[in-house]
Parts: structure tokens; C-alpha cells; sequence
């Protein structure tokens, strides 16, 4: 599936006990046909009251806690399966909540957002991670500076420019952000030009995925650090490389995502080799 160009496996492992491997991960990403951002595996309920617990797992084998986009896409693939429009889920980061609208357009309850340093997680103290020191470029005129860090269930850094998101080679930044010593477990790296308050224009570099064409945990980013920096409102729409998303942060403090979800092609693989077959065009 893809949840705004973002490439996303659903991997059905209802009624089964293994897990999808990193190795498998690795494999499957390395062919070219089956190149994607991230796993998200079904997996049958865990908790009383939710109705799947759902894995992440991004192309390089690790695990994510969040993952906007692939909650879009697996409440498409439930839905069309179902027949019934809202799902409550749950993930290593806690419970989430997805609706599909009568327009197909899927919203997500992304959860509250958190900005204690150790939440994020820091790997030193900072009062305040509305901005933070960490600098990219030379000492007197760096290239990117001062970004906005948050947790929404996975690590951001927003980085605030004036200028065209499309200037800045995130795909040199971004792997020396992603990894800089600051993240004890690296973060997701945002470059957000605010161009009016309810509009941001967002390119990401993704922890374990590399640059990709949405990311919907980071759009959320952007709003609430936007927000809480005075420079957007509480919602706004994010237009990404592959088109936009709609944020909002909400009064009681959740943060909801709202975007597309498409079904490409089915087919099965196994979970412990990533060995493919494909089964049919969507
Ligand atoms: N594509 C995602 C985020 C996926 C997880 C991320 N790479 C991480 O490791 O935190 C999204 O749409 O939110």
C-alpha cells in the first residue's frame, strides 16, 4: 500500500505467533519491486477492547514506535476487509484510534504528544526542547540550527528554514542528524518551512527508512512544535513530496493526522526469510 507515496507492507499475521523478522525486512527491501519505508504487521489483539496490536518495522530491520502513514493503510485494509469504518489498535507506544471518512480519507489519533528531554529521548538535559543546541554546517553560519524536538510515540527534530525545503541535501544531513550522539535512539529529522500559519511545507529524512515521500509521525511534528513555538496554528496542512496531510492538535492534547491510503498489490511473503511471492494487481 502507500499512504501518500509512502511505501507501506500491511503484513496480515493474524492467528500466528511469529514475528516478521529484521533479516526479512532487510530482504525484502533490498529488491527493487518490493522497496519500502515500512512493515506495519497485524498482529491479533493483545488487550481487551482494541482490536489488533500492530508492529512496526522500518527498512532497515529496526522497530518504530509510530508510524502515521502505515495506521492510515492498515485502517484501509481492515476496512475494506470489514466493512466497519472505526478501529482502536494497539502499539509498543500505547493505544491509537483510526476512522475512515465516506470521502476515504483516513484520521488517525496519533496519541499526545511529549517533550520531557528523557521522553524524547535526550541524551543530556535541556529545559526547554522548543529549541535545542545541535547545529549542522560550519560553526558561524550553520546550514541547519536549533531545531524543535518532540516524542509522538517516535523521536523528532523539526528544523525551521526560510527557504525552499528542496535547497538543503537532506540526504547528507540527514544520516549524521539521524545518528548524532544527542538521540540515544536516533530520531526522524524534519527540514519545515512555515509558509503561513496553517500551511507547512516538510521534507523528511526518516530514522531507519532514509528520505521518504510523506511521513505522517513527522507532519505531526511540525504542527505541534509549530504550535508550540508560536509560528503555526494548531492546524495545519503539510504538504510533503508526496502531497498533503492534514494536522491537528487538539484542545485535549491528541494530535490527529488525516490523509489518504492506497492499496498497490497484494502477494505473501515469510516473515522469517522475506522470501516474496505476488499475488494480483490491486
Ligand atoms: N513513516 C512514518 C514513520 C515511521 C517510523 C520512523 N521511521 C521511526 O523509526 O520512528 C510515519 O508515517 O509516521
Amino acid at each position: 500500500m502507500n499512504g501518500l507515496g509512502n511505501q507501506i507492507i500491511v503484513a496480515d499475521m493474524r492467528g500466528r505467533s511469529d514475528r516478521v523478522t529484521p533479516d526479512a525486512a532487510i530482504a525484502i527491501n533490498a529488491r527493487a519491486e518490493t522497496k519500502f519505508d515500512q512493515i506495519m504487521a497485524i498482529h491479533d489483539s493483545r488487550t481487551p477492547g482494541t482490536a489488533n496490536y500492530v508492529e512496526i518495522i522500518n527498512s532497515d530491520g529496526s522497530r518504530a514506535q509510530a508510524c502515521g502513514n502505515g495506521m492510515r493503510c492498515v485502517v484501509q485494509f481492515l476496512s475494506a476487509e470489514q466493512g466497519r469504518q472505526r478501529f482502536t489498535f494497539e502499539t509498543v507506544a500505547g493505544i491509537l484510534f483510526g476512522e475512515e471518512a465516506e470521502s476515504g480519507l483516513i484520521t488517525v489519533d496519533m496519541g499526545t504528544p511529549k517533550f520531557a528531554w528523557f521522553d524524547i529521548p535526550l541524551a543530556e538535559e535541556f529545559a526547554d526542547t522548543r529549541q535545542i543546541e545541535l547545529q549542522i554546517g560550519p560553526i558561524d553560519a550553520p546550514v541547519l540550527h536549533s531545531p524543535s524536538v518532540m516524542s509522538i510515540g517516535n523521536p523528532h527534530a523539526t528544523f525551521w528554514v526560510k527557504d525552499d525545503v528542496w535547497s538543503y541535501a537532506l540526504d547528507r544531513f540527514g544520516p549524521m542528524l539521524e545518528n548524532h550522539p544527542i538521540f540515544p535512539e536516533r530520531a526522524n529529522i524534519g527540514i519545515a518551512q512555515v509558509i503561513e500559519p496553517d500551511k507547512i511545507v516538510l521534507r523528511v529524512w526518516e530514522r531507519g527508512a532514509g528520505l521518504t515521500e510523506a511521513c505522517g509521525t513527522a507532519a505531526c511534528a511540525a504542527v505541534v512544535n509549530g504550535a508550540r513555538t508560536r509560528r503555526t496554528d494548531r492546524k495545519a496542512t503539510v504538504t510533503l513530496p508526496g502531497g498533503d496531510l492534514v494536522v491537528e492538535w487538539q484542545a485535549d492534547d491528541h494530535v490527529t493526522l488525516t490523509g489518504p491510503a492506497e492499496l498497490e498489490w497484494r502477494g505473501a511473503f515469510d516473515p522469517a526469510t522475506g522470501a516474496w511471492t505476488r499475488a494480483e494487481a490491486a
